[in-house]
C-alpha cells in the first residue's frame, strides 16, 4: 500500500528558522542568507520522507510565517495599506519585506490579524478582501518548491490551501459592504487556481494537494455548493496534476462526502482520527469507486504511538471502497514536534509509548510495508502488537487523587456573586475602574538568559532565583511608577504559562526539544500529560508572596486554568478529557488555597484557550462547555466570599462563549477585545452580564503605542453596556513578547485614560 503523510514541520529540529528570521528581521542577516536556511530545511524535509520510505512526498508544505500568508500573497490578496511595500521584479529583499510587514507590522502599518487555526494553537493570518481585490497569480511559491523537491530527484505532491478554506477563514476588509461576503469571490479565486495548477502540470507535477479543512466546520459543510462549484471547475481543467482533495480536523458528513465523490478530482483524503465515523459515510456514499482513499490513520496531533493493529484493521476495511487507499497522517505533522529521538530525560515508560513527527512518519511506513509484505513488516509488527496490548501503566495511576475527586462531588460552587461583592470591596480598597495587566512583563534577553544559564548548570539556583526576584523588584516598582491598581509579579519565572506548571505537576512530562510552531518564530514544547495529576507542592505561593513583600498595593496570584493546561499540551486519551480536567483543576484548587492562606485576596486563573478548545461544530457544544466550566469552578469555588478570582481569555468572536463566560462565575474576567471592542460589549449587553469586566484597551500583539484618548474612547463605548462599578481597565493580553520601549509608555497611556473618566464620573 502507497504511503504518504498531509504535511511536515517547518521550523527545523534545531529551531533554525526561528534564529534565521529573527536575525533577518533584526539586520543581521540578509534576504540570501535566510533563503539558504530555508532551502536546506525543506530539501531536509524531502529527503528524510523519501529516506523513511514515505511514497508520495508534499512539497510547499514550507513557509517562513504561516501558509494562509503565503496563499494570499500569491493571489495578490494584498491590502492597499501595504502598497508601499510592493517588491519591483525580482527583488527578493524587497519581497519579504512586504511579507514580514503583513505578518508583523512595519513601519505604522498594521499587520493582518492573526487567528488560531481550526482548534489548534497555531496562528494563522487572516486574509483581508474586499469587492474590490483584484485577485490574481502574483507568486510561485508551490513551483519553486515542487522544482526545488525535482532538484533533488524526488517527485513531490504540491500542497495547497484549498480555495473554499480559503476564502471562509478571510474576512471582509474594513472597506467591504456589510453584507458581501468573501466567497463572492470564488470565481476570480479559481481562475488563479486554474492558472497555477497549469504552471504545476507543465512543470511535470503528478499530483497536487488541495486542503480544504474548513469542511469539518459547519461553515464549511454548509457551503455544498460552492465546493461542488470549485471542484466541477478545478476538475475539468485539460492541464492540470491529479488532484487530491484532503480534509482534516474532523469528519465532513456524508453529504459533503456524496459532492467529492462525485466530483472529477482523483483522490480525496480523510481524517479518520478525528472523524472515524467517516469509515461508515464511506460506506454510506458506497465508496469512492475508482478515486483514491488517503486514509488518515496515523493521529497528526498528538504524540501517542499508532495502535497499529487497530489501524491495519481500519486500512483493511476501507479497501473495497475506493479505487486505491494510501495510508497517511490525520492531518500535517506541523503540530507535532520533530523528533523523540532528541529527548534523553523522558522516563523510559513514557516514552516507548510516544511518537513524535519522524516517528509517526515511520510508522505510516510501517503500515504501508505490513499490507503488502507481511513478512518484511514482521519485526515492526511484532514490537507494536504488544505495545498497543498494555493499558495505561499502573505507574500512571494515582488513587488517592481519584478518591478526592469523588468525595467532592460534582459541581462545587461558591455564595452567590452579589453576594461576594461587598466581602471583596471591603477586603481591598480599589478606585473605580481599577487598572492592571494580565500577569506577564517582558520576557527579556536577561531573564531568558538567567533560565538558560540555571538550565546548563552556569549558575546554581540560588543565583536564578535571585535574579528573579530581582526582576520581580523591578517591575514592582515599575508599576507603582506608572500608577496602576492591582500590582502583578510579571511571570519573569515562568518559561511558559503551560510549561512551568507542567514541569511541577506529577502526572505531566516536559521535553527539552519538543518545539512546535505557535506563530511566525514563536514556538511552544507542549508538555505531555500522561498520568493522573497532582500537585506536589504550592507552585507559585514564593513568588507571590514575595510579590507582595514588596509593595503595599494588592498583588494578583497568577494561574493557568484546566482547559488551557489541557489545550496547550499532548493529553493522554485513555479517559474522557473531562475527566483529566478535573484532576487539573483539583491541583489549582490546592494552589489556590494556599495562596489564599498566605493572603493573596485577588487570584486570576486564565482560560486563554477556552475557545480554542470549543468543538467546531456547534452539535458538541454543550458537552464541551460542561466540564470546560466545571473545571474552572471545581478550581476557584474554594475560596472565601472576599477572594476575588479573576479569569482572562484571549482572542475575540466572544459572541460564541459569552454565556460561558458568565457561567464560569469569575468575580473579574479580561478579555480581548482592542480590535473588537463594540462586538463584545454589545454581547455583554445582549446576555445582561454583571460581573466584572476588563474588556482589553489596547492591543499587545503589535508594538505600537496607543495614546490615552485613544483608550480612553475605548472606555467610554464600554461605559456604554457595563456599569461603572464592574469595568476593569487593562491590556488585551500578557506583556511577555513585548520590549519595555513599548510596554511603558503604552501602560502610562492606560493609567491616565483610566484617571480622566474616573475623574468624569466623579462630577456626574
Ligand atoms: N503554550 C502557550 N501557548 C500560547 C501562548 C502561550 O503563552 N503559551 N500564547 C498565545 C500566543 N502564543 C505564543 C507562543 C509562544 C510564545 C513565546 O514567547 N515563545 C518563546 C519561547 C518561550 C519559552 O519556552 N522560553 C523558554 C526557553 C527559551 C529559549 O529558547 N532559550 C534559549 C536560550 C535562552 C536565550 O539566550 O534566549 C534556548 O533554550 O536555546 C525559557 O524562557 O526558558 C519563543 O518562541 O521564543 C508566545 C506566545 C497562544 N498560545
Ligand atoms: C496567552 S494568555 C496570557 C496570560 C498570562 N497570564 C500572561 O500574562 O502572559
Ligand atoms: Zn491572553
Amino acid at each position: 500500500m502507497s504511503t504518504t503523510v498531509l504535511g511536515y514541520p517547518r521550523i527545523g529540529s534545531n529551531r533554525e528558522l526561528k534564529f534565521a528570521s529573527e536575525s533577518y528581521w533584526k539586520g543581521d542577516i540578509h534576504a540570501a542568507e535566510l533563503d539558504a536556511v530555508a532551502a536546506k530545511l525543506r530539501r531536509d524535509t524531502v529527503e528524510g520522507l523519501r529516506g523513511a520510505g514515505i511514497d508520495l512526498v508534499p512539497s510547499n508544505t514550507f513557509s517562513y510565517y504561516d501558509h494562509v500568508l503565503d496563499t494570499a500573497v500569491m493571489v495578490d490578496a494584498v491590502p492597499e495599506r501595504f502598497a508601499q511595500f510592493a517588491p519591483g521584479e525580482g527583488d527578493r529583499e524587497a519581497e519579504l519585506r512586504r511579507y514580514f510587514a503583513m505578518a508583523r507590522g512595519a513601519d505604522g502599518v498594521a499587520p493582518l490579524e492573526m487567528t488560531k487555526w481550526f482548534d489548534t494553537n497555531y496562528h494563522y493570518l487572516v486574509p483581508e478582501l474586499s469587492p474590490a481585490t483584484r485577485l490574481r497569480l502574483a507568486g510561485a511559491k508551490p513551483l519553486a518548491e515542487y522544482t526545488q523537491a525535482k532538484g533533488l530527484g524526488v517527485e513531490t505532491r504540491p500542497v495547497l490551501l484549498g480555495p473554499l478554506s480559503f476564502l471562509l477563514l478571510a474576512k471582509r476588509a474594513a472597506d467591504a459592504p456589510e453584507g458581501w461576503r468573501t466567497i463572492e469571490l470564488l470565481d476570480d479565486l479559481l481562475g488563479v487556481y486554474a492558472e497555477l495548477l497549469a504552471s504545476l502540470a507543465g512543470a511535470g507535477a503528478e499530483w497536487v494537494q488541495i486542503d480544504e479543512p474548513v469542511l469539518a466546520t459547519d461553515a464549511g459543510r454548509d457551503e455544498r455548493a460552492a465546493l461542488e462549484r470549485v471542484y466541477a471547475r478545478l476538475g475539468g481543467l485539460t492541464e492540470r496534476p491529479k488532484i487530491l482533495v484532503s480534509c482534516y480536523f474532523g469528519g465532513i458528513g456524508h453529504e459533503s462526502l456524496e459532492v467529492l465523490k462525485g466530483a472529477p478530482v482523483e483522490g480525496v483524503g480523510l481524517d479518520l482520527v478525528s472523524g472515524p465515523e467517516q469509515v461508515a459515510d464511506l460506506a454510506r456514499v458506497s465508496g469512492l469507486g475508482d478515486k483514491t482513499l488517503v486514509a488518515g490513520v496515523v493521529d497528526g496531533r498528538n504524540v501517542w504511538r499508532t495502535d497499529i493493529p487497530g489501524a491495519l484493521s481500519t486500512l483493511g476495511s476501507l479497501l473495497g471502497l475506493a479505487g486505491e487507499v494510501v495510508v497517511s497522517t490525520s492531518c500535517s505533522l506541523l503540530h507535532v514536534p520533530i523528533d523523540l529521538d532528541a529527548e534523553t530525560g523522558l522516563d523510559p515508560v513514557l516514552r516507548s509509548r510516544l511518537a513524535f513527527a519522524k516517528q509517526k512518519v515511520a510508522e505510516v511506513a510501517l503500515l504501508g510495508t505490513a499490507l503488502d509484505d507481511p513478512d518484511a513488516a514482521a519485526a515492526g509488527l511484532a514490537e507494536a502488537r504488544t505495545a498497543s496490548a498494555e493499558g495505561t501503566p499502573k505507574a500512571f495511576l494515582d488513587q488517592r487523587v481519584r478518591a478526592r475527586l469523588d468525595a467532592l462531588g460534582a459541581d462545587p460552587s461558591r455564595t452567590d456573586y452579589d453576594a461576594r461583592v461587598p466581602a471583596q470591596e471591603a477586603a481591598s480598597k480599589l478606585p473605580l475602574l481599577p487598572t492592571t495587566t494580565i500577569g506577564s512583563f517582558p520576557q527579556t534577553a536577561e531573564v531568558r538568559k538567567a533560565r538558560a544559564d540555571f538550565r546548563n548548570g552556569r549558575i546554581d539556583r540560588a543565583a536564578y532565583e535571585g535574579q528573579m526576584r530581582a526582576e520581580i523588584d523591578r517591575v514592582i516598582a515599575l508599576q507603582e511608577d506608572i500608577g496602576l491598581d492591582l500590582l502583578v509579579h510579571g511571570e519573569p519565572e515562568r518559561n511558559d504559562m503551560v510549561q512551568y506548571f507542567a514541569e511541577q505537576l506529577q502526572g505531566y512530562a516536559t521535553t527539552q526539544f519538543g518545539w512546535v510552531q505557535s506563530y511566525g518564530s514563536r514556538y511552544v514544547r507542549p508538555p505531555i500529560l500522561f498520568g493522573d495529576v497532582a500537585r506536589p507542592e504550592p507552585m507559585t505561593v514564593d513568588w507571590i508572596t514575595y510579590a507582595q513583600s514588596r509593595t503595599a498595593k494588592p498583588v494578583k496570584g497568577m494561574l493557568t486554568g484546566p482547559v488551557t493546561m489541557l489545550a496547550w499540551s499532548f493529553v493522554r486519551d485513555d479517559q474522557p478529557l473531562g475527566d483529566t480536567a478535573r484532576q487539573v483543576a483539583l491541583a489549582l484548587r490546592d494552589e489556590i488555597a494556599d495562596l489564599e492562606k498566605a493572603g493573596i485576596r485577588h487570584i486570576q486563573v486564565d482560560e486563554a484557550a477556552l475557545r480554542e478548545l470549543l468543538p467546531l461544530r456547534a452539535a458538541d457544544h454543550t458537552g464541551y462547555l460542561d466540564w470546560a466550566i466545571g473545571s474552572f469552578r471545581l478550581a476557584t469555588s474554594g475560596v472565601a466570599d472576599s477572594t476575588q478570582i479573576h479569569s482572562h481569555m484571549c482572542y475575540s468572536e466572544f459572541g460564541l462563549i459569552v454565556g460561558a463566560i458568565d457561567e464560569l462565575d469569575a468575580d473579574v474576567t479580561s478579555v480581548e477585545a482592542a480590535r473588537s471592542h463594540m462586538e463584545l460589549v454589545d454581547d455583554l449587553a445582549t446576555i445582561g452580564y454583571r460581573r466584572g469586566i476588563g474588556p482589553g484597551v489596547y492591543d499587545i500583539h503589535s508594538p505600537r503605542v496607543p495614546s490615552a484618548e485613544e483608550v480612553e474612547s475605548g472606555l467610554r463605548a464600554a461605559l456604554r453596556a457595563v456599569d461603572p462599578k464592574r469595568l476593569w481597565v487593562n491590556p488585551d493580553c500578557g506583556l511577555k513578547t513585548r520590549g519595555y520601549a513599548e510596554v511603558e509608555p503604552s501602560l502610562r497611556a492606560m493609567v491616565a485614560a483610566a484617571k480622566k473618566v474616573r475623574e468624569d464620573l466623579a462630577n456626574g
